[in-house]
């Protein structure tokens, strides 16, 4: 089944003391990442998708095709679901060869959608195919059970915090594998977590939950700029920049990142980070917390901030938190938030229209 149009849900359940009541609608492509603290119901949502929640009552609807509503329930085996896990639970007494076979045999070979060699290529994992799972490492293990479920042909992968149980270094190294696979396949991924850095990387739709509820959910960039996040999310407001680099300065290890309205780089101006590994012409993906941006009514050039963007006020906006405004600036065209205290709008005097300098303190590349 081709997947088109949306993943519409709409699930409530009493769980003990916990009330879940969410109403959702994901794109049917690409990732969409279910983020909110531990305890707030992102489980709990999977699991219904994947009719694993029986207790959960409600309405999931893929594509117009309807898995749960009052007289309907497919049960699991049918909804065609693959489903990853915090651990990967692959089979210790097969080989990671026989375990990807096992995903195979599971989906008869005139529907498949993902060939073998392909989601081997997919997860780098042609090295380790004659190896027992206790020999690999933790990210190795999960790259094989991602292969393993993508095997199955899924028309939906679910990812239950698929890199929580990692170190840094493992995570770091398999992110960019999770990463290819919305690019390369055309199966849609809900991903949850309640780590940030993964979904700045991944989500292309991002759904923000606190204690049973949607919060605010959107397109990636849209969403972490909403000016009225709830105040548990406030920390995260920020802008997404798709740059490409333009300069490398080996004398100092700095980039230069071009941005733009319209996606034409540098029409809108130039940040510079420190170098990661960047060629001339590269996309690179930023984020820029709204908190990362102070504002000056000159040019500081006796700073150590390296990064000076002159911009005009477009709009003064308050916040859930009485101390705090958020700036929206316009840099030729392109739009970033700033969080500045209230004293400080008062004691600068800042209006809309006002010229000014946006000081970016820190950048974070994706
Ligand atoms: N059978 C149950 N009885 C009572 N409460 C339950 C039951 N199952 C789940 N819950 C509660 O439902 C809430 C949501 O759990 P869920 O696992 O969906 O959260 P989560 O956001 O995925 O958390 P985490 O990030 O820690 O995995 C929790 O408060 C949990 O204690």
């Amino acid at each position: 089944m081709i997947l088109q149009n949306s993943i519409s849900c709409e699930l409530n359940a009493q769980l003990g003391d916990f009330s879940l009541d969410v109403a959702l609608t994901l794109p049917a492509r690409g990732v969409s990442v279910l983020f909110g603290p531990s305890g707030c119901g992102k489980t709990t949502v999977l699991r219904a998708i994947a009719g694993l929640e029986p207790r959960v009552s409600g309405v999931v609807n893929i594509a117009g095709e309807v898995w749960q509503d009052q007289a309907t329930f497919i049960p699991p085996y049918r909804r065609g679901v693959g489903m990853v896990f915090q651990q990967p639970s692959l089979f210790a007494h097969l080989t990671v060869e026989q375990n990807l076979q096992f995903g195979l045999k599971r989906t008869p070979a005139a529907q498949r959608r993902v060939g073998y060699e392909r989601a081997v290529d997919l997860l780098g994992i042609a090295h380790l195919l004659p190896r027992q799972p206790d020999k690999l490492s933790g990210g190795e293990q999960q790259r094989v059970a991602i292969a393993r479920a993508l095997l199955a042909s899924p028309t939906l992968l679910l990812l239950d915090e698929p890199l929580a149980a990692l170190d840094a270094p493992r995570k770091a190294e398999l992110l960019p594998y999770l990463a290819s696979l919305n690019r390369e396949l055309n199966i849609p991924l809900v991903y949850v977590t309640h780590a940030m850095d993964e979904v700045s990387q991944l989500a292309d739709y991002l759904v923000l939950m606190s204690a049973g509820r949607v919060r605010a959910q959107g397109p990636l960039a849209a969403t972490l700029a909403q000016p009225d996040l709830p105040p548990e999310f406030a920390d995260e407001l920020s802008t997404i920049l798709d740059t490409r680099v333009t300069a490398l300065c080996d004398d100092f290890y700095l980039t230069t990142l071009a941005f733009g309205a319209d996606g034409v780089a540098g029409a809108g101006g130039e940040l510079r980070v420190p170098t990661k590994h960047h060629h001339i012409g590269q996309p690179q993906r930023l984020r820029i917390f709204a908190r990362d941006i102070s504002i000056a009514t000159s040019e500081h050039v006796d700073t150590s901030i390296v990064n000076r963007l002159p911009a005009t006020i477009a709009a003064l906006i308050p916040t859930s938190h009485p101390a705090h405004v958020l700036v929206q600036l316009d840099v030729n065209g392109t739009l970033l938030m700033a969080r500045i205290t209230a004293y400080s709008q008062v004691s600068l005097d800042l209006s809309v229209g006002q010229r000014v300098w946006a000081q970016v303190k820190a950048v974070a590349l994706l």
